[in-house]
């Protein structure tokens, strides 16, 4: 029996240069239980990674903020995005930028929070934020000010409700504070070996690999677990 999956996609499915890793395409095709992709992006990322990828649309996107699952044809949206939205101006006014450039394509499909690139200061930003009642996830590929009671954990816990599992018997693969949630809430969770401190604490094992590697060796041993 295999156990239904919650995927990261940065860092998780990604080599180094954050292309998706080929080898990542078949074992997700094949997996025979539901898998359900959880990213910090957009909605439209992850539907179009399912879409390519042959896959049914089960997403848990903008760090839980919004899940859309082909099942039931229901999309939910949680989270502030007026406060997120207000944390920004705030940045901006205190002369910092989002740093995407004009057409900023990371936040036009956003619906729940905001994100600003790491290439921008991080401080001022989470100063912002905490003032505001608001959560900042720093992921390594993105800043994302955020609803503090959202993540991919709640969402998972949804996700799991509507697909008629139990959150528990999930295994869940990630490498970043925004995966912590969904990575405790799972019953078996892996943090890749590139993973920050917080999934490493959050997950029940650390993979040897980094990267997609780390990804394959966590179903391998998710598998051999069965
Ligand atoms: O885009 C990000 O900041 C992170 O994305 P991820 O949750 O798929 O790793
Ligand atoms: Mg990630």
């Amino acid at each position: 029996m295999h156990p239904p999956l919650a995927v990261d996609i940065d860092g998780t499915l990604t080599d180094d240069a954050r292309a998706l890793d080929p080898r990542v395409v078949d074992p997700l095709r094949s997996w025979p239980a539901p898998v359900v992709v959880a990213t910090g992006k957009a909605l439209p990322y992850p539907v179009g990674l399912c879409e390519f990828l042959g896959l049914p649309v089960r997403v848990i996107a903008e760090n839980g903020g919004a899940t859309y699952l082909a099942d039931d044809d229901d999309l939910t949206f949680h989270g502030d995005r007026e406060a997120a939205r207000a944390v920004v101006e705030a940045y901006r006014d205190a002369g910092y930028d989002l740093g995407w450039g004009a057409v900023d394509l990371v936040n036009r499909w956003r619906e729940t929070e905001v994100a600003v690139n790491v290439d921008q200061p991080l401080d001022p930003l989470r100063d912002v934020a905490e003032r505001r009642g608001m959560r900042v996830f720093d992921t390594g590929y993105a800043y994302h000010v955020t609803t503090p009671d959202v993540d991919k954990g709640v969402a998972l816990r949804s996700v799991a409700e509507r697909l008629d599992y139990d959150p528990a018997q999930f295994a869940a693969v990630g490498d970043s504070e925004n995966d912590a949630g969904m990575l405790d809430v799972a019953g078996t969770s892996f943090a890749v070996a590139n993973a920050d401190e917080a999934a490493k604490a959050a997950a029940g094992d650390v993979t040897e690999g980094s990267f997609a590697d780390g990804f394959l060796e966590a179903l391998d041993r998710i598998r051999g677990a069965r």
